[in-house]
């Protein structure tokens, strides 16, 4: 067992804090003042005030090291959901929040945030001002959704005031900003493949982008108004811009922002999902031989081409919540983070 001292509420650990959202989490926890232990698979830059703790967070004894004296918790790792691997989702995100919880307990820390996703309750079709209180899919669109809709149960469920061991769930859509790892670059180099040139669907369905610093701040509010007496004991809540936009609008700007052009010509969805479908099954029957990697999958296509947005009236209530960055602001400071990609470059 580790030693236990009382921990401070501004030392937290940040896990997954190399990642994208992990890192921005991490730098605005400094400068409000925070004492950060980062545990991450990787190190990926050092920053004063930051103490780097590397190891994989299915290994309780590494994690316990980075969880000494810390009061809060922030989790948000996770493989990426391009990675399509059921075996490593089941370990990390279900296995190894087993073992975060586990860890916390062991080393007296009193709230856990987690991020989990909205994508938890999308089943592939329209969410229209989805809120919390929507059942979880029964039918998740891919691995790395099904495994983190166990993975906030067990987050959830673990919430005691009796214990002192306090927890709340993020559930943030379509994360985008500087030094994202996924959504700018693979619509940029599906463009410079010459793929981007089909709207899938009418075009008219809404989405919700949420930049990266609004969900910063839903983190940070989260853990600050998580207390014994508060509402956010054991609940999810959608973290969004707040501005829904069509999702062709939203890429277009992303394009034409870095000097591509816009897609123009439409393509019936339930065509685009069965041609994607086919080849999804194709890669996986043929794995062990070859790995194909589909840029349209059928994940991607029913994130194009339905309705999916969210109320965050629940994390307005609770705890203020405001987007701090208007979406068209948030594009802006999302082309301008991006000089490599532009056309040309
Ligand atoms: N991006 C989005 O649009 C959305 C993301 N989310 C959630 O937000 C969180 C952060 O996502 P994002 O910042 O985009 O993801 P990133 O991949 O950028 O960050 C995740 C970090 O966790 C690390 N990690 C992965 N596995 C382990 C492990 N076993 N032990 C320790 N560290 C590990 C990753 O390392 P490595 O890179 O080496 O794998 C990476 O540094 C995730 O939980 C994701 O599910 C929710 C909604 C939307
Ligand atoms: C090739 C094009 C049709 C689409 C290019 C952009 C996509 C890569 C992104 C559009 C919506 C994004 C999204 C996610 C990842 C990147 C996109 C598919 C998530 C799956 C990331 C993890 C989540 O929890 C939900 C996100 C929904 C939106």
């Amino acid at each position: 067992m580790a030693t236990r001292t009382r921990p401070s509420s501004k030392r937290c650990a940040v896990i997954g804090g190399s990642g994208f959202l992990g890192r921005h989490l991490v730098e605005r926890l400094v400068d409000r003042g925070y004492t950060v232990n980062v545990f991450d698979i990787r190190q990926a830059y050092e920053l004063p005030g930051v103490t780097f703790h590397q190891g994989d967070l299915c290994d309780r004894q590494a994690l316990l090291l980075a969880l000494k004296e810390v009061s809060v918790v922030f989790h948000c790792a996770s493989p990426a959901p391009a990675s399509d691997d059921r075996a490593l989702f089941q370990r990390v995100n279900i296995d190894g929040t087993r073992t975060v919880i586990q860890a916390c307990h062991e080393a007296g820390v009193q709230k856990l945030i987690l991020t989990s996703s909205a994508s938890v309750v999308f089943e592939g079709t329209d969410i229209k001002n989805g809120r919390e209180d929507l059942p979880y899919a029964k039918k998740p669109i891919d691995y790395y959704t099904e495994t983190k809709i166990v993975q906030e149960k067990l987050v959830l469920e673990a919430c005691s005031k009796e214990k002192g061991f306090l927890t709340v769930a993020i559930r943030p859509h379509g994360i985008f900003g500087p030094r994202d790892p996924q959504l700018v670059p693979i619509l940029i180099d599906t463009a410079r493949r010459g793929k981007m040139k089909f709207i899938i669907g009418d075009g008219s369905n809404l989405v919700d982008f949420t930049y990266v610093e609004n969900v910063v701040h839903g983190h940070i509010l989260a853990a600050e108004h998580l207390k014994a007496d508060s509402p956010l004991c054991g609940q999810a809540y959608h973290i969004t811009n707040d501005e829904p936009v069509r999702f062709w609008d939203f890429m277009s700007q992303i394009l034409e922002g870095l000097g591509y052009s816009a897609p123009r010509y439409h393509l019936p969805y339930t065509l685009v999902y069965g041609i994607a479908l086919l080849l999804w099954l194709m890669a996986l029957v043929l794995r062990p031989l070859i790995r194909i990697k589909p840029t349209f999958t059928p994940m991607r296509v029913a994130l194009a081409g339905t309705h999916h947005y969210y109320s965050c009236a629940r994390a307005k209530k609770d705890m203020g919540y405001q987007p701090l960055v208007p979406l068209r602001e948030a594009i802006v400071r999302t082309v301008e983070s991006y000089p490599h990609l532009r056309k040309g470059a």
